[in-house]
């Protein structure tokens, strides 16, 4: 199988303070499902903000799509990150905009039309169970409807790999299971899948789902599913 994304003895610090990530080796394998657990404060949000591209590491290689995220220049950032959706611990919402236009934002930057627009966004809004509350601004909705909102902009426009950061923080067991199934059936149609979580009841609802774990900065590889670098079997050779 090939792989999607390549972390090679990565380490991030903020600032002068010790490493919060460190020697963080995996390999992700186009089309498949991750969960990354691990205590409070254990580095998930940091390793996510790596895969997405906030946030450059301070030493090791990563690669992204075939490409070395680390030495490519700045300008090139935007159109990778495009290929990917993200799901904020924090929501970012746009706050001017109703629920509605804040979905439709990645299918207008993609350049598509309004009349391509209304029915996969109407259709997103409604598997979130947000129909009523398309034109509702962020303020006015709860903590777990402005969660769904960014859930749907995350993953309206198919996006090839869904990085996902406690995206069942703020709603309720239904609901998650509801989520969970959004992004069960987006892997199927073939998106990388990452979902940052402490919920552990959330695991077994993806069987096939990795274990990714991430103590105190460092990755531990309980399934050995996340060898660095892949057997060369996963590269379409033979062992
Ligand atoms: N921008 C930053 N500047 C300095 N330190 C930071 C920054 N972001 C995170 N940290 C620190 O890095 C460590 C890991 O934080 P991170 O948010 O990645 O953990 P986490 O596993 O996602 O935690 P949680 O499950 O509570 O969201 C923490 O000690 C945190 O204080």
């Amino acid at each position: 199988m090939a792989s999607i994304v390549q972390f090679e003895n990565v380490g991030l610090r903020y600032g002068t303070g010790a490493e919060t990530l460190s020697d963080v080796s995996f390999t992700l394998n186009t089309g498949s499902f991750y969960f990354l657990t691990g205590p409070s404060g254990a580095g998930k949000t940091s390793l996510l903000k790596l895969l997405y591209l906030s946030q450059r590491p301070s030493r090791g290689l990563i690669r992204l799509f075939g490409e070395d995220a680390v030495t490519m220049p700045r300008a090139r950032l935007p159109a990778l990150r495009r290929r990917i959706g993200v799901v904020f611990q924090d929501f970012r919402l746009v706050p001017h905009l109703s629920a509605y236009d804040n979905v439709a934002l990645p299918l207008r930057i993609g350049g598509y039309e309004e009349r391509e627009i209304e029915t996969p966004v109407n259709e997103m809004l409604a598997w979130v169970g947000l129909k009523d509350r398309a034109s509702a601004r962020p303020a006015t909705l709860s903590g777990g409807e402005q969660q769904r909102v960014a859930i749907a902009r995350a993953v309206i426009g198919r996006p090839e790999i869904l990085v996902a950061d406690e995206p069942t923080g703020n709603v309720d067991p239904d609901m998650a299971a509801r989520l969970l199934h959004l992004f069960d059936g987006l892997n199927k149609l073939g998106t990388t899948i990452v979902v940052a979580t402490h919920d552990i009841h959330l695991l077994s609802r993806i069987p096939h789902a990795n274990m990714m774990r991430i103590d105190r900065g460092r990755l531990s590889d309980p399934t050995g599913a996340l060898r660095y670098p892949p057997r060369r079997s996963e590269m379409g050779g033979s062992e």
